[in-house]
Order: structure tokens, then sequence, then C-alpha cells
């Protein structure tokens, strides 16, 4: 038993330039580990609560850290975890704020690996973990609530499905990237970037995918392996009044939407499609993912928010065939693998995922490494994605 001796909470930058929580924890061996809260933009309605930083670090000290100071054991994750729930005392974090408890559990699960002499993957994970990699999923071109005047769809996303190593799947999503930046040129379109570093160009959804489509596929050949690309339609965002708003075109109703979306998996053979309906619909997810979840990935991130409630509510629907993890969704670590776990005994694909707004914290790639998820999605440039990447090359050169 090693006790937590330490825990420090600060004010830092997200990469958005907001006001994030940023936690530090120290154990009795000198163990330590840093952690910080991302947020998103295109937040699920069922999200655990963020709270204002300072608000969040002040409850946080009030109530979290004394509960864990000198009381737990910094290599029990289970029970650091725990605390916090209990600490809080509500269903969704508003007690000490989402943001207060993601960091706190982060940080302390770096101070447990440290304490212990383990990687970070191994000490979530396990001895026998760290020889599976997650396939990069890569934002390339995006708008939504992300970026102002760009396509209705907030990302599209590379797949490189076939790449013989998570190194090279993620020099390949950066290549696609940089093709599609060279193929905006030649349109003339003037290329800004949105929150996660993807192009953020003022063009329909429909040239987006041709775009997408012929950047995949030359790369692809350039490199003799396979990239499929993807969607996160971040449907709930665009539905209102039981339609699905286009901007620039006709409104969808509910049926019109699962048609298109199964007419784009199939002509462009996507091999993922996230939050493609709202993210209370669990009935038509599940009209879609019969449609077309023998080919492709749907998957499920407003939609569950990382709660194994709401996935055990999809599983018994039939609703998707993947999940999005999100840490700072639910809260805790503990609770982030609980979601994979489930999702895995029943078949349910998890991606790790980031949110739009990042720190340099690089947990996630550790977090999807230790549980096995099948993919990670975590941006393709930008140094706050770069650097859950660039993480991922070293644990791969580690085992
Ligand atoms: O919808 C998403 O999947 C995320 C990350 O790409 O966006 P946000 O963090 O804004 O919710
Ligand atoms: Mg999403």
């Amino acid at each position: 038993m090693t006790l937590i001796t330490d825990i420090t909470l600060r004010r830092i930058l997200d990469s958005r330039g907001n006001a994030t929580v940023e936690a530090e924890v120290t154990t009795e061996d000198g163990g330590f580990g840093r952690g910080a809260a991302p947020s998103g933009a295109s937040t699920g309605e069922h999200e655990a609560l963020e709270l204002p930083a300072e608000e969040a670090i002040e409850k946080a000290e009030a109530d979290a850290v004394p509960a864990l100071v000198g009381e737990v054991d910094a290599t029990d994750q289970r029970a650091i975890d725990d605390t916090l729930h209990e600490v809080d005392g509500t269903d969704d974090f508003s007690g000490i704020g989402a943001n207060s408890a993601v960091a706190i559990s982060m940080a302390a699960a770096k101070a447990g690996a440290d304490e212990l002499g383990l990687p970070l993957f191994q000490h979530l994970g396990g001895t026998f973990r760290g020889d599976q990699f997650p396939t990069p999923l890569g934002n390339v071109v995006g708008g939504g609530e992300h970026a102002e005047e760009a396509t209705n769809i907030q990302e599209f996303l590379s797949a490189p499905v076939g790449a013989p190593s998570v190194t090279e799947a993620v020099f390949a999503n950066a290549q696609v990237h940089a093709r599609i930046g060279e193929l905006l040129e030649e349109k003339g379109v003037p290329a800004n970037k949105g929150d996660e570093g993807a192009w953020a160009p003022p063009i329909g959804d429909d040239e987006a995918f041709e775009i997408v489509d012929q950047a995949t596929t030359e790369v692809s050949d350039d490199l003799g392996f396979e990239i499929s690309f993807g969607l996160d339609m971040a449907a709930a965002e665009m539905y209102e009044d039981g339609e699905y708003v286009y901007e620039g075109e006709a409104n969808r109703s509910t049926a019109e939407q699962i048609d298109y979306v199964a007419e784009m998996v199939d002509e462009y053979d996507m091999a993922y499609v996230e939050d493609p309906l709202d993210e209370n619909d669990f009935e038509a997810f599940a009209e879609l993912t019969d449609r077309v979840g023998d080919r492709t990935l749907i998957c499920g991130d407003d939609l569950y928010v990382t709660n194994v409630e709401r996935l055990q509510d999809g599983i018994d629907k039939g609703s998707s065939n993947s999940i999005l993890i999100k840490p700072n969704q639910i809260g805790t670590l503990s609770d982030a693998v609980d979601a994979i776990e489930l999702g895995a005994e029943n078949g349910i694909v998890s991606a790790v995922s980031h949110r739009s707004g990042e720190t340099e914290d690089t947990t996630i790639a550790h977090l999807a490494v230790g549980a096995a998820a099948p993919y990670i999605k975590t941006g393709t440039v930008a140094g706050e994605r770069t650097a859950k990447l660039n993480e991922l090359i070293r644990i791969e050169e580690q085992v």
C-alpha cells in the first residue's frame, strides 16, 4: 500500500484557449503523475457535467482532495475512482465537476504507474496487454460545431484499416491530411482549419466526400495498404423539431437520414460512421445498424456518453456495433474501462477518443492500448493531437 500524499490542482489552457483543470498527484514513495481534462464543443446531452475550471478546482479541493490524500492507495485505481464518486455524491459529477474528476483520475493513474515502475498502458491493462494497437481515425476535413462556414458533417475521418503498424497508420493519416490540403489549393478553395486541426473548407458535404475519397485512395495506392474513411456526423447537433437540418440543402426526416447514411456507406465503402442519428433515438440507430452493420461500424458517441447503462440499453435494442469512449464524458478511467469491457463482451467495438478542446495529456493513448480498443480517434495534426499519436508510436516501440 502506497498512499497518495499530495494533490495539486491548477487552471491551465486548453487548445481552444479556454481554462481547464490540471491535476498533479504525488505518492509517499515519490511516485508522480499529471493529468489534464479535455473539453467538448458538440457535447452530448447526457454527459457528466463540466464546471467552470475555477469552481471545479475549489469544489474538488474542498471535497475530493481530503478524501484521497493520506487515505487511498495510489496503485488502486478502482479505489481512487470510487472515492471520487463517493465525495461527489451525484450521478453526473456536478458536485466536484467531471473536469476535476477526470484530471485527478488520470493523474492518479500515472502516479500509480510511476510508483509501480510500469508504463501507464500496463498499469491500466495488466501484464498481457500491450500487443494490440488501435487503428487511428484521423480527422482530415470537418465543420459542424468545430468550424464556421465549413461542411455540415462534423468530421471526415481517414481510417488506415490495412496499415501494418500504428506508426505507419499515423503517418498515413498525416499524408491524407496533406494531400487534401493540396487538392483544396488546386481547386482554389481557401483552407482554414477547425478546432481539431482538420481542414475546414467552405464546401458542401458532397464535395468533401469526393475529396476525401480521392485523397485516401491516392495515399492508399502510394503506401500499398488499405485506407478507408469514415464520419462523425454529430447528428444531435443537426436535429431540430424532428428533422436533420443541413445548411445549403434540404432537411432530412429520420427515414431520409437513415437512407442517406446507408447510401453513403455503400457508395464510399465507409469503415465507420459515428452519431449518424439523434442522441436519444436508439430505435433509428438500430434500424441503420440492421441495414449496414454487417459492413461498417455504426458508433454511438452522444448516444452512449461512455455510460454503461446507456450502452446496455443500446445492446438490448441493437442500436450500434461500436461505442466511442471519452473518459471526461463519464468522469473516471474506471468508468471508461467498464464501458469498453461491457462493449467487448457484447461484440461492440470501442474507439477511445479525444475531445475538440484538448491538452498535451497522453492518457488516452495508454487507455486504448491498455484496454485493447480496436480504434482511437485523436486527430491527425496539431500539437495536442500529435501528443497522443506520438505517444502511440513510442508505446509501439516498447513492446
Ligand atoms: O464529437 C466528437 O466526437 C468530439 C471529438 O471529435 O467532439 P467534441 O469534443 O466537440 O464533442
Ligand atoms: Mg462525436
